[in-house]
C-alpha cells in the first residue's frame, strides 16, 4: 500500500519536466522495443482521437534495465520502482501459479510458457491531460494487450472501463488497488480458456489522469504459443492459435497483419 503510494509520488513529477528535457530519453521511432518516452496525438479510421503522454522502461531482469530511460528528477525514484518490480513478480509468478492450477496443470507451466526466468516486466507511465471534447477523444482506445498479463495501478482520476456482457463498464479500484488484466499470451499459451480482458481508458474535462500498467511479457526471442499438454489428444484439443517469436508476434500486431 504505501509502496504503492510512493510509486504514485515518484512516477508523477517525470512530467512536470520541460518538454525538452522529458525528450531527452525520447522512444527511437518505430522500434519494436519500447523504452523511452513519447508523446502522442492521433487520430484514428473513425475519426477519433487519442492523446497521452507514454514514458515506458524495463523494471525487471536487473540485466534488461536501461537506466538511461528512467527519470533522474525525482531521487527516489530508482529505489522505490526497484522495489515495485520485485512485488510486481512475486505477484505475477502467485497469480500465474493459480492460472495455471485452473488449467489443471502444474503451478510453473504458464510462468514457463512465458519463458520463466526471462520474462521481462515493461513499466509504462501514462499522463492522460484534462481533455474537454471528451466524445471525441479516448485516453487508450478499446484493445486487449499483447503481452502475457499486465498490473494497473492509478491516480484517484478513474477512466478505466473494461468490456464485458457487451457493454462498457467502469473499473473500481482503490488507493491500495491493483487491476489484474489477462492479455493476449496468457490467452494464446491456454488455446482460448482464459480471455484477454478488452478495456479502454477514458480522459476526465478537468483533471490529469496518470497510470502505471507493468506489462509482463516474454523477451522478444522467446517462442509463445499453446502449452502442449493443452492440445495433446483430440480434436476438442486442436490448437487454435499459431506458435510465435514474440518479435514476430508484435510487430504483427503492431502493424495490424493477419496472425492466425
Ligand atoms: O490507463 C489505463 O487505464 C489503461 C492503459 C492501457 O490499457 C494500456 O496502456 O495498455
Ligand atoms: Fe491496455
Amino acid at each position: 500500500m504505501e509502496l504503492i503510494q510512493r510509486l504514485k509520488e515518484v512516477g508523477t513529477e517525470f512530467f512536470e519536466l520541460p518538454e525538452r528535457e522529458k525528450e531527452a530519453v525520447a522512444k527511437p521511432a518505430d522500434s519494436i522495443d519500447l523504452e523511452g518516452y513519447v508523446t502522442d496525438y492521433k487520430k484514428d479510421g473513425q475519426g477519433r482521437k487519442t492523446w497521452a503522454d507514454h514514458l515506458f522502461h524495463r523494471i525487471w531482469p536487473p540485466s534488461r534495465i536501461n537506466y538511461k530511460f528512467w527519470p533522474n528528477n525525482s531521487p527516489d525514484y530508482r529505489e522505490v520502482n526497484e522495489e515495485y518490480a520485485k512485488e510486481i513478480k512475486k505477484l505475477s509468478e502467485k497469480i500465474m501459479g493459480w492460472l495455471s492450477e485452473g488449467l489443471g496443470l502444474h503451478r510453473e507451466a504458464l510462468k514457463e510458457g512465458l519463458g520463466g526466468e526471462t520474462v521481462e516486466y515493461l513499466m509504462k507511465v501514462i499522463f492522460y491531460p484534462p481533455c474537454p471534447e471528451l466524445d471525441l477523444l479516448f485516453g487508450a482506445p478499446p484493445h486487449t494487450d499483447l503481452n502475457g498479463i499486465t498490473f494497473l495501478i492509478a491516480n484517484d482520476v478513474h477512466g478505466l472501463q473494461a468490456f464485458k456482457n457487451n457493454k462498457w463498464i467502469d473499473v473500481e479500484y482503490d488507493d491500495s488497488g491493483i487491476v489484474v488484466i489477462i492479455a493476449n499470451q496468457i490467452t494464446r499459451m491456454s488455446n482460448g480458456r482464459y480471455k484477454s480482458g478488452e478495456h479502454r481508458a477514458t480522459m476526465d474535462t478537468e483533471r490529469t489522469r496518470i497510470s502505471w500498467p507493468v506489462f509482463a511479457e516474454p523477451n522478444l526471442d522467446h517462442v509463445v504459443g499453446p502449452l502442449p499438454e493443452l492440445v495433446a489428444g483430440d480434436d476438442d484439443n486442436a490448437p487454435k492459435f499459431k506458435p510465435y517469436v514474440y518479435r514476430e508476434y508484435k510487430f504483427l500486431k503492431m502493424n495490424k497483419l493477419p496472425l492466425d
